[in-house]
Parts: C-alpha cells; sequence; structure tokens
C-alpha cells in the first residue's frame, strides 16, 4: 500500500488530503502537525476549517484511509510521498522583510525529513514557495542522505477557499514541477498516478520545476492584478457617474477577457495574493528586474487605496467624523463561506475607523469574537505563524464588540458596512434595520450586494463601490 504524509494540517493539507483519501482508497494517508489543539479537532465532530463539503469527506474516509496525528516522526519516516504544507509567511525581520517569504517551516520540517527517514522519498512542496526553493531542499536533503535518494517535486496548490472541495474534485489543472532526470521523471510519474484517480490527464501538467513554483506566483499575481484593475476603474466610475457593474459586464464579454474575477471591492484579502505578490517583488528585485517589480507591487497599492478610500467615504459621508458612533459591520472574513480572516480587508477598515473613534459591532456567521480581537491587536504578518507561535493578545479593544445576529449589530447604529458577501445579507430585512438606526441612516456596501436603489427608497443613504452617488455624497468633501 503507497503511504502519503502531508506534513501541515491547514487550510490547504487537511482539504487537499481528505480528497486524496476519497478518490484513492488504497493509499494510506496521514496528516501530521506540529499544533495538537489542531489535529484534535481535525479528529473531533467539529473541524478547524469551515469549508463547505469538508465534513463529508472527512467523515468518509477518518479511520478508514485518512488519519491526522501529531506523531509527525513516525508517519514521515513511514512515508513513500511527503507533501510538505506548512506556513511559508512573509518575513518580518533581516533581510528582505516585509517581502520575501519566510521558509523557515519549510526548513525544519526538511531537516525533520532527513533525520528520521530510512528509506527512499518523494518530497512534495505543496506550500507557495519562491522560484529555486527545491534547490535549496535537495541541499539541505542530500547533504544529510546517509544514502537516501530524494526526489523533490513542486505541486502548488490552486484551490480557493470557501470552494476548496469543489475546485479539488475538479481541478482546472493540476500541475507538477520535477527534474528532468530518469529519478525525477519517476517521481512525476508516481504524482501523477496519484492525481489520475480522479482528475482526467489532459488537466495533469508537467513541467520544470522553476517553471511550476514560478507558475503558482504568477497565476495569483494575475488573479490579484484583475481585481486591483476593476477597482482602480471603480474610483473613477465614483468620479464620472459610470457605474463599475456595467463597465465589468461590458469589459469582461471580451472572450479574450472573461466575465470571472471582476467583481469590484472594498480590496482583496486572504492569505495568498499579498503575500504571493510581496514573494514576486522580492524575487524580481533579488534578480534585478525593478521595473517588473514596480508594476507588481502597485497591485498591492492599488489594494491599500481602496480600502483607505472605503474607511475616507464613510467618515466624510458622516459630517467627517465618525467619533463616538456606532457603526456595524456586517461580513469579517475575508470572502463568504470561509471562517478565515487572514488578511481580511475588515482589520483595515476597522482599524480606519477605531483611529476616528468608532464604536463598533460586528456580526460574522462563522468568524468567532476572540478572533476577531485577535486579528485587530495582530501586527502585520503575525497572523502567518502556527497558531500555538503567535502572540497571545494583551487587551481586547473596548471599542469593538462582537454580536450574533446582523439586527443586533445595527440597532442603534449611525451606519452600515458590508464587508463580506455572505448570501444572508441580500435577505435581511432592510426595512427593520433602518427603523431601528440613527437618522440619517447610512449603507456603505463593500461588496456591491445589495439594490442601492432599493436602500434608497427605504431612506438610506448609500454608498456602493464604484456606482452612481447619492447626491448627498457628492456634496461631501473629495475622497483620496
Ligand atoms: N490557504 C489557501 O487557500 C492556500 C492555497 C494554496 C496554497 N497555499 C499555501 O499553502 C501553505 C499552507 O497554507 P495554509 O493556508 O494551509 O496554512 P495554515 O496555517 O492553515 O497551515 C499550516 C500548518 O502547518 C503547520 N506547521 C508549520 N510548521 C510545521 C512543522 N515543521 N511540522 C508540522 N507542522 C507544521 C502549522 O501548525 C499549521 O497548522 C502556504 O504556503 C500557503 O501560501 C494556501
Ligand atoms: O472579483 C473578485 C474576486 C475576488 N475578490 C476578493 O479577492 C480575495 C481572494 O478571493 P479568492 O481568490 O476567491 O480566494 P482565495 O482563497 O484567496 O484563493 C486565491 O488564493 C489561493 C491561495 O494561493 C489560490 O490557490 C486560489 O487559486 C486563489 O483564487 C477575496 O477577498 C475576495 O473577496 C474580489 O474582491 N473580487
Amino acid at each position: 500500500m503507497v503511504k502519503i504524509c502531508c506534513i501541515g494540517a491547514g487550510y490547504v493539507g487537511g482539504p487537499t488530503m481528505a480528497v486524496i483519501a476519497l478518490k484513492c482508497p488504497a493509499i494510506e494517508v496521514a496528516v501530521v502537525d506540529i499544533s495538537k489543539p489542531r489535529i484534535d479537532a481535525w479528529n473531533s465532530d467539529r473541524l478547524p476549517i469551515y469549508e463547505p463539503g469538508l465534513d463529508e469527506v472527512v467523515k468518509e474516509c477518518r479511520g478508514r484511509n485518512l488519519f491526522f496525528s501529531t506523531d509527525v516522526e513516525k508517519h514521515v519516516a513511514e512515508a513513500d510521498i511527503i507533501f510538505v504544507s506548512v506556513n511559508t509567511p512573509t518575513k518580518t525581520r533581516g533581510l528582505g522583510a516585509g517581502k520575501a517569504a519566510d521558509l523557515t517551516y519549510w526548513e525544519s520540517a526538511a531537516r525533520m525529513i532527513a533525520d528520521v527517514s530510512k528509506s527512499d522519498k518523494i518530497i512534495v512542496e505543496k506550500s507557495t514557495v519562491p522560484v529555486k526553493t527545491a534547490e535549496a531542499i535537495e541541499k539541505i536533503l542530500t547533504h544529510n542522505s546517509k544514502g537516501i535518494n530524494y526526489q523533490i517535486l513542486s505541486n502548488p496548490e490552486f484551490l480557493a477557499e470557501g470552494t476548496a472541495i469543489e475546485d479539488l474534485f475538479k481541478p482546472d489543472r493540476v500541475l507538477i514541477g520535477g527534474r528532468e532526470t530518469p529519478g525525477g521523471k519517476k517521481a512525476v510519474q508516481a504524482l501523477k498516478e496519484v492525481y489520475a484517480h480522479w482528475v482526467p490527464e489532459d488537466r495533469i501538467i508537467t513541467t520544470n520545476l522553476w517553471s511550476a513554483e514560478l507558475s503558482k506566483l504568477a497565476a495569483n499575481a494575475f488573479l490579484a492584478q484583475r481585481i486591483s484593475s476593476v477597482n482602480a476603474i471603480s474610483a473613477l466610475c465614483e468620479a464620472t457617474g459610470a457605474n463599475v457593474s456595467e463597465v465589468a459586464y461590458a469589459v469582461g464579454k471580451d472572450s479574450r477577457i472573461g466575465p470571472r474575477f471582476l467583481n469590484a471591492s472594498v480590496g482583496f484579502g486572504g492569505s495568498c495574493f499579498q503575500k504571493d505578490i510581496l514573494n514576486l517583488v522580492y524575487i524580481c528585485e533579488c534578480n534585478g528586474l525593478p521595473e517588473v517589480s514596480n508594476y507588481w507591487k502597485q497591485v498591492i497599492k492599488i489594494n491599500d487605496y481602496q480600502k483607505s478610500r472605503f474607511v475616507n467615504r464613510v467618515v466624510s459621508s458622516m459630517f467627517n467624523t465618525v467619533s463616538g458612533k456606532k457603526i456595524a459591520v456586517l461580513g469579517f472574513a475575508f470572502k463568504k463561506d470561509t471562517g478565515d480572516t487572514r488578511e481580511t480587508p475588515a482589520i483595515d477598515v476597522c482599524h480606519g475607523l477605531l483611529g476616528d473613534k468608532a464604536q463598533i459591532s460586528i456580526y460574522d456567521p462563522q468568524v468567532t469574537e476572540d478572533q476577531i480581537q485577535r486579528d485587530l491587536a495582530m501586527s502585520k504578518f503575525d497572523w502567518d505563524h502556527p497558531m500555538h507561535l503567535q502572540p497571545t493578545s494583551p487587551t481586547a479593544f473596548k471599542q469593538v464588540s462582537v454580536v450574533w445576529d446582523a439586527y443586533e449589530a445595527t440597532k442603534g447604529a449611525h451606519g452600515v458596512c458590508i464587508l463580506t458577501e455572505w448570501d444572508e445579507f441580500k435577505t435581511l430585512d432592510y426595512q427593520k434595520i433602518f427603523d431601528n438606526m440613527q437618522k440619517p441612516a447610512f449603507v456603505f456596501d463593500g461588496r456591491n450586494m445589495v439594490d442601492p436603489e432599493k436602500l434608497r427608497e427605504i431612506g438610506f443613504i448609500v454608498y456602493s463601490i464604484g456606482k452612481p452617488l447619492d447626491a448627498w455624497l457628492k456634496d461631501m468633501p473629495a475622497v483620496v
């Protein structure tokens, strides 16, 4: 029986391995992690991550050919194929701080593999890593090899949160990069055979190692660039009276452009886009390509601009101050159908509002109060370290309350900010919300979720990203 072990039981390791176990009943899959609470949760009825369809997949295979364990060394030693899906945060100190990937966790996983291995292994990079990481890993392993043969493959993951199971069941492509040596080719074939259990062969792409590593960074940069492009246009729409939804629809009808990933928003979030672009920027700088690195940096600058533009709209609309005013925040996760808050634009928006002394009441159907308080207290990039190594937050923000109902959050509020596109926000009783708010009552829709005309009929002053502005908003000082 082929044995697979995955180091890292997070948003990637957990779902990807569960799907491999489901689709390949003859393969034994062990998912290991240094975090005991995480492994305990994977072994419980309340999984550590919320992802539609995940519970069913885990329930079907857990205990059959899918195991979650903290006994990292045992499972690594026994495995034929080892996926490494550990954190690759942005460095916060030293060379490349604020841009380069911190490979501490990857390196310690590689050293541990070298220490405990007694048989040949295929090592698979599942984490997103800088180009040429495989070369560094090879060096660590071969210097400690004890005659063991290691083949390193790059097999980046393209799943998106909220649709992870769907994406894993029907991936647009599976990418496998390997050495062009006989040993490398054999390893690529072995991994290809795993995916071939359910992925059509023409969707399994094989490349050299560096192309696979770079393709992951490039794909995320292209996706994020589309969002920053439409968000940049949204600012111009507000200035001119054009409507960003109409513009995006017209632009996306061009089959060379396509309709997806053109939703203007308060900004993109999530654990990947910013981190991976910063990583790309750093690699370009290191390779003497400042023009290329500046090009990609701009994608992040526009994203930051979009978030601060949103906060400025809120504050300037409400007589240039939100001091002491209750602002309801609907949605804190970085997108719908996930409880993940890593790099969510809600953090920046809340910081902006708190800076202007607002009282914030937050409702999100999947995010706990503890998580929100931790997120607001955490320094930039600290979130991307294993949970037990993150600093504990000293004190909670007293100006922030977290409630379990949108009506409670909006009661007595001056304004409502919609920051995540949860479906339930479309069908709220906005008349009831209006009746219970201070007047004038404002809605700032960061996800273009609500029909602004219907809300205006109720009496709200409405701001929707990139849509024609209310007379009220036009009269307020310019927002930059
Ligand atoms: N989240 C996504 O949607 C996504 C998608 C594609 C790629 N990625 C990439 O995949 C990697 C993992 O991302 P994630 O979202 O799963 O992160 P995560 O924080 O959810 O999970 C990483 C896990 O690795 C564990 N870990 C760290 N060092 C370890 C070690 N030495 N031994 C054992 N366990 C260790 C941590 O405890 C943690 O549980 C990152 O490189 C990320 O960029 C993420
Ligand atoms: O038109 C759009 C599409 C997305 N977003 C925002 O962009 C962010 C990222 O969304 P999405 O890409 O759907 O989720 P992620 O889970 O971050 O997935 C991205 O990052 C993963 C980690 O690398 C990759 O594997 C995926 O392919 C890539 O889509 C979220 O805040 C979305 O709200 C928009 O604002 N407008």
